[in-house]
């Protein structure tokens, strides 16, 4: 079986479910009532896929304003990164584009870009249609799930769709794909069938 590691960062607005999400990830458990997140946070799991061990190093960022400078050193050669907002907070789906934008401008090249609409179990209080947010996705050829942190719905799934995007260049030794500084050429926008890059909602 090849391994590979990945350096992946999660973004998003304060108390989406950033941390939620990873810890449901890697110990598959949900705490109503986790703290925010200060700084960063790390944590590591593997998840194999197709005979293939895919090493994640995942680093959560904090969501508070004050913390926000602090990103790039998180995005900054990652292989993918995953912008979270919450299906019931129209304001963190407004942060979750600028979180796009600034990754297309200055992050590597060829990272995967996931969107994950968070807390899909509060359908009552919905408020960012699965539509609209599925054509931003398909738009800036991003992968996209609504997920909930809390039943576990569509989280490993998110991380699956990322290993099947990734380029291979990401196989390389991170030393020879860290470029170690912030690089600033555009994306191709060209956008594959948005179909195989979502999960079912
Ligand atoms: N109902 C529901 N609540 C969730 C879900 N995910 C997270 N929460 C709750 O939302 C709150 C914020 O979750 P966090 O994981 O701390 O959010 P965060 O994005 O890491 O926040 P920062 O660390 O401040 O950036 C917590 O009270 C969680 O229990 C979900 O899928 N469904």
């Amino acid at each position: 079986m090849s391994m590979r590691e990945i350096k992946l960062c999660l973004l998003g607005d304060s108390g989406v479910g950033k941390s939620s999400l990873v810890v449901r990830f890697v110990n598959d458990k949900f705490t109503a009532n986790l703290e925010s997140t200060i700084g960063a946070s790390f944590m590591s799991k593997t998840l194999v896929v197709n005979d293939t061990s895919y090493k994640f190093q995942i680093w959560d960022t904090a969501g508070q304003e004050k913390y926000r400078g602090l990103a790039p050193m998180y995005y900054r050669g990652a292989a993918a990164a995953i912008v979270v907002y919450d299906v019931t907070r129209e304001a963190s789906f407004q942060t979750l584009k600028d979180w796009i934008r600034e990754l297309k401008q200055y992050g590597s090249d060829n990272i995967v870009l996931a969107i994950a609409g968070n807390k899909c179990d509060l359908e009552d209080l919905r408020e960012v249609s699965t539509r609209t947010a599925l054509e931003y996705a398909e738009e800036n050829n991003a992968i996209f799930c609504e997920t909930s942190a809390k039943t576990a719905h569509n989280v490993s799934q998110i991380f699956t769709l990322i290993t099947q995007r990734l380029p291979s260049e990401s196989l390389l030794p991170q030393s020879l794909t860290d470029s170690g500084s912030i690089q600033l050429q555009h994306r191709s926008s060209a956008s594959p069938s948005g179909k195989k890059n979502c999960c079912k909602h």
